[in-house]
């Protein structure tokens, strides 16, 4: 048995030695606890990288990469036409269809912009996030909210079937809600276990006494006013958006979970 940091870290090493290009110039790097396993194993392949540029999801990502000795550059200073070889980011929950929840660390928005804007979008994980369906584990989906509307968004999340969605607020509740980087709010909203494609197959039907299929959900909470983002990331992989003519997806192609064993099991996307 191996603890979870050192799971995390096996995932890690093995997601940057399958997916890392050894000549890429452009990389996304997400937000959270396990990313730092995955700069660590960038910096330890020993290449040069001198002319690549990684794209962070958020403050902490940004000192994760300045701070390990490499460039940042931030999203809005990507050059026009540029696409990333790759991002890598960490997960709260994935499915059998590799869809994923993010923003346990009140990181989304920004980690979705970078993930569809890279050719390939690569997860890594501990054992604890790896499920069948979304909501199994992880019992909120995080959504990011402007202020002024937090109240409103509460209302309608619940007209969907949250049951008792709430305003996430600092650790010391006195300091109020817990900003973004966008200085927005995050309202977690539960639900019961979400439906797989399998499901869908199977006869189950999305909608249904507030029991969703994840595309579904992700689109009607990103229709109510005042929602930046969810934290449902879903639909096509960046292969697929490609092949659509877009650029990239917010699913990923590949995610790798370490488990307690010491191995590191594999989810692919169907091509
Ligand atoms: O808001 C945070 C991000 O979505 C993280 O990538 C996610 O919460 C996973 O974080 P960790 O690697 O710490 O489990």
């Amino acid at each position: 048995m191996i603890d979870v940091e050192s799971a995390k870290r096996a995932a890690a090493q093995a997601a940057v030695a399958n997916h890392y290009p050894k000549d890429a110039r452009w990389v996304g790097i997400g937000s959270g606890t396990t990313i730092i396993y995955v700069v660590e194993a960038i910096k330890a392949l020993g290449i040069d990288t001198a002319a690549t540029r990684y794209v962070p999801t958020g403050y902490q990502s940004r000192q994760l990469i300045i701070g390990s000795g490499l460039t940042a550059v931030e999203f809005d200073a990507i050059p026009p036409g540029v696409v990333l070889d790759v991002a890598f980011d960490g997960a709260d929950e994935v499915d059998d269809d590799l869809n994923c929840i993010k923003g346990g660390g009140a990181c989304l928005f920004q980690e979705k912009l970078v993930a569809m804007q890279a050719k390939e979008f690569i997860c890594v994980a501990d054992s604890r996030k790896l499920q069948h369906r979304l909501l199994t584990n992880w019992k909120c989906i995080p959504v990011e909210v402007a202020p002024i509307a937090a109240y409103r968004v509460l209302d309608k999340l619940k007209e969907l079937g949250s049951i008792e969605p709430v305003i996430r607020t600092n650790l010391d509740e006195k300091e109020g809600p817990r900003k973004t980087d966008q200085d927005f709010f995050i309202i977690d909203a539960p639900f019961p276990v979400m439906l797989t494609q399998a499901d869908l197959a199977a006869g189950k039907v999305s909608g249904q006494n507030g029991v969703w299929e994840v595309n579904e959900l992700s689109k009607k909470i990103k229709e109510i006013a005042g929602v930046l983002d969810v934290g449902i990331f879903s639909g096509l992989t960046g292969p697929q958006a490609t092949a659509a003519g877009g650029i990239g997806g917010q699913r990923p192609i590949a995610a790798y979970f370490g488990m307690p064993d010491g191995s590191v099991s594999v989810r692919m996307a169907a091509a």
